[in-house]
């Protein structure tokens, strides 16, 4: 059987903007290859610049690779095809507090993924977004709000809840957690953990948290300089932690505590 997402020789090289003869190509990526299975968590961890954002925006479609290729339930993605994969693959940006519109109405916002990708009427539309602001924990009453009056919990809520609407198989979130303040960052973890029981939805998490990949990475993928240096189920990784880069990633900031499943009726209350 083929896995949900395959990443075979996948690599990225950035060429200089202009092509002055001494400018060189920079490797963002080294051709890695690497599987996730339906409804699996894989955790990409790294130090800054080992090209975890790269490996994320070409999951995502958002940007293209320079050599190897993406399969999807054994079916090659194709980058071209922005509908095939806005449809099953959406991504969570690394500042998704301002990622979301002044100008527009939540309603809108979380709108536009179905206007571009589905034939759904109006009506159907927005019952798919009434959906989706009650799946992250809001009411549907939020559709009219602006962003700008809600929380950083809740503007975070809006980013999960327009990820999910195309009911997609992965969901990519780079670093999305940065910047919320603790317990609102245990609540947002246990709504994804919630959301990926109920919709099945795997997950590729760019993070720089230890406490993080513990609790709910299935699989790490590590990066360095480019390279993957390693690619295995979490237990196997943390047991066997002896090279000192992998050792310091998976070590660090042990002490900021993050409590999970610890409240649920808290969830709406951020
Ligand atoms: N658009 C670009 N043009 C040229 N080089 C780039 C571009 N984007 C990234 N790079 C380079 O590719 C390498 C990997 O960058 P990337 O942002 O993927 O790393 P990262 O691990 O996500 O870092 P961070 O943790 O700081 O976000 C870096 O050397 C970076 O300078």
């Amino acid at each position: 059987m083929s896995h949900l997402l395959e990443v075979k020789n996948l690599g990225k090289t950035y060429r200089p903007r202009k092509a002055w003869p001494w400018s060189q190509k920079s490797v963002a990526i080294e051709p890695i290859s690497f599987h996730i299975d339906a409804g699996e968590t894989l955790a990409v961890m790294g130090e800054t610049g080992s090209g975890k954002s790269t490996l994320a925006k070409i999951i995502a479609g958002v940007d293209n690779p320079s050599s190897g290729e993406l399969w999807l339930n054994g079916q090659k993605l194709h980058n071209q095809h922005y509908q095939q994969r806005c449809n099953n693959i959406r991504m969570i940006f690394q500042d998704s507090e301002n990622s979301l519109n002044t100008h527009l109405t939540l309603r809108k916002q979380l709108e536009e993924p179905l206007k571009f990708n589905t034939d759904l009427t109006a009506q159907e539309r927005n019952e798919k977004v009434d959906i989706a602001l009650r799946r992250v924990g809001m009411l549907t009453e939020h559709g009219e709000f602006y962003p700008h009056m809600l929380s950083s919990g809740q503007k975070q809520r809006v980013c999960i809840a327009r990820a999910i609407i195309l009911e997609p198989q992965i969901v990519v979130a780079d670093e999305a957690l940065v910047g919320l303040d603790p317990s609102v960052r245990a609540q947002i973890i246990n709504l994804m953990l919630d959301l990926q029981q109920d919709m099945g939805i795997s997950y590729i998490l760019v993070t720089h948290s230890p406490q993080i990949v513990k609790h709910i990475a299935d699989k790490i993928l590590i990066l360095y300089r480019g390279k993957m240096i390693v690619f295995d189920k979490t237990d196997i990784v943390l047991s066997d932690d002896q090279q000192p880069y992998v050792h310091q990633l998976l070590h660090d900031h042990l002490n900021k505590q993050i409590k999970f499943k610890s409240d649920k009726a808290k969830k709406i209350a951020d």
